[in-house]
């Protein structure tokens, strides 16, 4: 399964960041017989590549599924029975003497490596390998999975890092709350999307979780332990802490905004027929006042010209709507969400007498709508996954864990998923969304596509790594996420899954494609979002993010000796062969 795609690079950017995965097309050519263990090894690769998808469905689907049901079992056991709030102090003393320790070790010129977290990269919810780890000092912070407190006061949660959103919605749903920013994967840990990225359909109205977020606790490479807050003397740190993924520090506790939420929504499919429309739509939904906008909104892009908007609201149902109207879209026999929504192109609504329909759905499943589906990867991944004779006989099984698939990927199959397979989320003014789903179009080629508008709001000198926006849409009010601060409206375009020219055994050079999107997203001021695989060098990744602040805290907190900076964390890994199967790997 050689990349045969491959068109040597000009540019001075690396692939390579070389991991010492065997490769095995670089072993193809040996001319000595085979070890029995290489053999063996050759064997289970062959049936791990050429039986992906058989591989899939009868081991990874089954030994996920026994986990889920174990792991949830265990989960409400822990939840239930174990949590030890009460000693999260002694769990955060424990990193600052693992972090001082290092120091001393570092001060005597033992050669100890950068730090990192010990959490596997296998189970990080993204494509990308992370191999950086092996040269690193790992600080133990597995341990940090408890919910410390619901301030029903301040409407806020504080966490350890490793709490999940299945478990915050586990937490949170019964008392009648959610996150501000709810990210719909369950697996999603509240320490990586606060030190990382997070954002959600309702972040036209509050902006990306780093916004809704009131304090990190961060043990800083001196071991000392800092609140942060957007307004003590840490302003700064709290201001380029997300995006950075602990590159300045460990994250011990982070406080987190809540809001009271009702347990159904209503959902209004509006189906649009042209892209004009589509655009001129959502910029003009995302830009309603406040009460006005949809409390959450989405579009999903069926195919060139047609997409339909999703407005999502809580409402108050009534017995008959909850016995007869209530569309539980997540159980098992269900069509998949984002396949049941593609039927408002034929529906019209019975309320309105427009294309598209309404419906009520249960706040849980809307919340992980995507998750039976992992969006739209299952498709490739499980072929007759929305069959209804699969849904009713094994929908019940669910998806594969995404870390179970990439515990099962091969070095071949990574490089397929990279080089014939697109995972790319890209954050851009909302005036640009036309251009960039065209953009999407040329380049990818790929439907469903995934859209929602964000809010990135202007921080002055406490911007961060995202730059001010370049125009501004709006200043909020008194009542709003910030009040008095300015905000320009942007948007999420999201491409998962196989190029149609893949599909058609046409060949489809990702390089391009990748360097395309990626100048045209610097060039418009927009962001990569770095959970996958990218090819910006680091040059142009300071240049698509600031790094002043940034440089000027690391250098301040001793974390630039500390820890690798983050392009170092991030960066491209992607192994390219060429058509012998050779790995090419180039300096950066
Ligand atoms: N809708 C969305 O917004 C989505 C967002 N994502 C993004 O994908 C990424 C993957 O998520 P997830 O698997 O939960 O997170 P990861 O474990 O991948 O963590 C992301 C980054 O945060 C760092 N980090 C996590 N916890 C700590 C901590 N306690 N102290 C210091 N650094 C920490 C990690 O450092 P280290 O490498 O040292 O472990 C890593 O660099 C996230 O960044 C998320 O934003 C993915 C899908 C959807
Ligand atoms: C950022 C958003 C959503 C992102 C998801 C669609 C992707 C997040 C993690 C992605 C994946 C991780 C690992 C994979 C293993 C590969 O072998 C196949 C692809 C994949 C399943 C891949 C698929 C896409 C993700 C689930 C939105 C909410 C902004």
């Amino acid at each position: 399964m050689a990349a045969d795609n491959t068109n040597g690079h000009s540019n001075g950017r690396s692939n390579g960041h070389s991991n010492g995965h065997a490769n095995g097309h670089a072993s193809s050519g040996a001319s000595r017989a085979p070890e029995p263990v290489t053999a063996w090894i050759r064997f289970v690769t062959y049936i791990l590549e050429e039986h992906r998808g058989k591989i899939n469905f009868f081991i990874v689907l089954p030994i996920s599924f026994l986990c889920d049901v174990v792991w949830s079992w265990r989960d409400w056991y822990y939840e239930t029975f174990c949590t030890t709030p009460h000693l999260h102090g002694q769990r955060v003393a424990e990193v600052q003497r693992q972090v001082r320790e290092w120091r001393a070790r570092k001060d005597a010129g033992e050669e100890v490596g950068k730090m990192c977290t010990d959490r596997k990269p296998f189970l990080t919810m993204g494509p990308a390998t992370r191999t950086f780890k092996k040269e690193c000092r790992k600080i133990k912070c597995s341990d940090m999975c408890d919910i410390l407190k619901v301030d029903h006061e301040a409407m806020t949660v504080t966490c350890e890092p490793l709490v999940n959103m299945g478990h915050i919605t586990r937490a949170l749903l019964p008392m009648g709350y959610a996150l501000k920013i709810q990210i719909e994967m369950e697996d999603l840990t509240i320490g990586g999307l606060s030190m990382g990225l997070g954002m959600e359909t309702n972040s036209h109205r509050f902006g990306l979780i780093q916004e809704t977020i009131r304090a990190y606790d961060v043990v800083l490479a001196s071991g000392e332990l800092v609140h942060c807050t957007r307004d003590n003397e840490h302003a700064a740190l709290f201001g380029v802490m997300a995006w950075s993924c602990g590159t300045l520090g460990f994250l011990v506790a982070v406080e987190v905004e809540i809001v009271k939420v009702k347990p159904y929504v209503r959902a209004t499919y509006l189906p649009c027929f042209t892209l004009q429309e589509h655009c001129a739509e959502m910029k003009r939904l995302s830009l309603l006042p406040e009460g006005q906008t949809p409390p959450y909104l989405e579009s999903t892009v069926y195919g060139k010209d047609r997409a339909v908007i999703q407005c999502i609201e809580f409402v108050d149902i009534s017995w008959r709507e909850w016995l007869f109207e209530v569309n539980s879209c997540n159980l098992w026999f269900k069509p998949y969400y984002y396949k049941w929504v593609e039927g408002a192109f034929e529906r019209t609504n019975r309320a309105t007498g427009k294309p598209g329909f309404s419906e009520i759905l249960p706040i849980k499943h809307y919340y992980h709508r995507y998750t039976r589906s992992i969006f739209w990867e299952l498709n490739d991944l499980i072929p007759f996954g929305n069959n209804p004779l699969y849904r009713y006989l094994f929908g019940w099984l669910g998806a594969p864990k995404i870390a179970f698939i990439k515990l099962f990927m091969t070095t071949a199959i990574r490089e397929s998923v990279v080089t014939k397979h697109v995972v790319q989320d890209i954050v851009v003014p909302i005036d640009s969304m036309q251009d960039g789903l065209k953009l999407f179009h040329e380049q990818f080629n790929i439907y469903p596509l995934l859209v929602f508008p964000i809010r990135i709001y202007d921080h002055g000198d406490k911007q961060g790594f995202l730059r001010r926006p370049r125009t501004i849409d709006g200043v909020d009010g008194p009542d709003g996420q910030h009040p008095g601060k300015a905000w320009g409206m942007y948007v999420d375009l999201g491409a998962y899954g196989v190029p149609q020219a893949v599909r058609d055994k046409q060949p489809w050079d990702f390089e391009k494609a990748l360097l395309h999107m990626e100048s045209w997203t610097r060039a418009h001021g927009g962001y990569q979002c770095f959970y996958t695989d990218f090819l910006l060098t680091r040059d142009e990744y300071k240049e698509m993010f600031d790094h002043t602040l940034y440089d000027k805290m690391r250098k301040l907190t001793g974390a630039d000796i500390a820890f690798p900076e983050v392009y170092d964390k991030v960066r491209p890994e992607l192994k390219v062969c060429d058509r012998n199967g050779r790995v090419k790997t180039k300096a950066h």
